[in-house]
């Protein structure tokens, strides 16, 4: 039987100028959930900017978003975590001097009687944590400062996923971890996609996307060069894609 569930976003002829730079033309993309998305391209391709599009920071100027099948319209931050779209950008936006706890519930504290309710915050975090199987943080009360750039990316995307996340945009989530710290991210972008929730990778690194993604997004100077499930693409031809918005060669693997 077919799915007819419609993507949980979908964008439909997306366009966004900066004076005479056209940075993005004609984006079509469906963000399906449940699946891992990685968005890739060369620097200025666009990817940045389409990210920002949809978590509200740029309007864009042409096109239209759909919203598990309705259009929305985004015109700022709160629009899109309204709707569920949480972004973890590169620098991770967590406060160094505060705990786990306090960068998780930053700006949305529990309050009881008026003051705060540490033990139902410690509890949702922890819970959180654990359900996302992150273990190798010590103690939920320790300062982001004291923890490693796996973990912070961990707390982040906890964090993402406490406040009911139906979709996560990771920003080259694994741009500045070693080995065994990009293994535990890629796990936990897996996580997230089995408990249903929409990724969106942008990354240079296609070992990871090839490890991670389900379906690969090739940007080409603002345009979307190709969509396709990962296993219809090759490392090379992902680069050539990225080099020069092109398949000159046949040598797609047979899907
Ligand atoms: N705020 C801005 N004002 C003017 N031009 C911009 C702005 N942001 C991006 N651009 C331009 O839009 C184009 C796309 O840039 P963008 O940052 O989205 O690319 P990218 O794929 O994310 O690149 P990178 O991998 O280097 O981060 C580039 O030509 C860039 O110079």
């Amino acid at each position: 039987m077919l799915d007819d569930t419609p993507p949980l976003l979908s964008l439909r002829g997306v366009g966004k100028r900066f004076g005479p730079v056209q940075a993005l033309s004609d984006i079509n993309l469906d963000l399906p959930a449940g699946q891992v998305t990685a968005l890739v391209g060369d620097n200025g391709a666009g990817k940045s900017t389409l990210i920002k599009a949809i978590a509200g920071i740029h309007a864009i100027d042409g096109g239209e978003m759909l919203w598990e099948g309705n259009p929305v319209q985004i015109h700022g931050p709160r629009d899109s975590s309204h709707l569920g779209i949480e972004t973890v950008y590169q620098d991770l936006a967590l406060c160094d001097n505060l705990d786990i706890v306090q960068n998780m519930f930053l700006g949305r504290e529990a309050l009881r009687g008026g003051v705060l309710d540490e033990a139902t915050m410690e509890t949702k975090a922890n819970q959180t944590l654990s359900e996302l199987s992150v273990t190798t943080v010590k103690s939920i009360r320790q300062p982001v400062s004291s923890l490693s750039g796996g973990q912070r990316q961990a707390v982040a995307v906890a964090r993402a996923v406490m406040w009911d996340a139906k979709l996560v945009i990771m920003d080259e989530p694994t741009a500045a971890l070693g080995v065994s710290q990009t293994a535990m991210v890629l796990d936990l972008i897996t996580r997230l996609s089995a408990r249903g929730i929409a990724v969106l990778v942008v990354s240079h690194n296609l070992n990871d996307v090839f490890q991670v993604a389900d379906r690969i997004a090739v940007m080409f100077l603002g345009t979307l060069a190709r969509t396709a499930p990962i296993g219809e693409l090759t490392v090379s031809t992902a680069v050539e894609l990225i080099t020069t918005g092109n398949l000159t060669t046949s040598t797609d693997r047979e899907s």
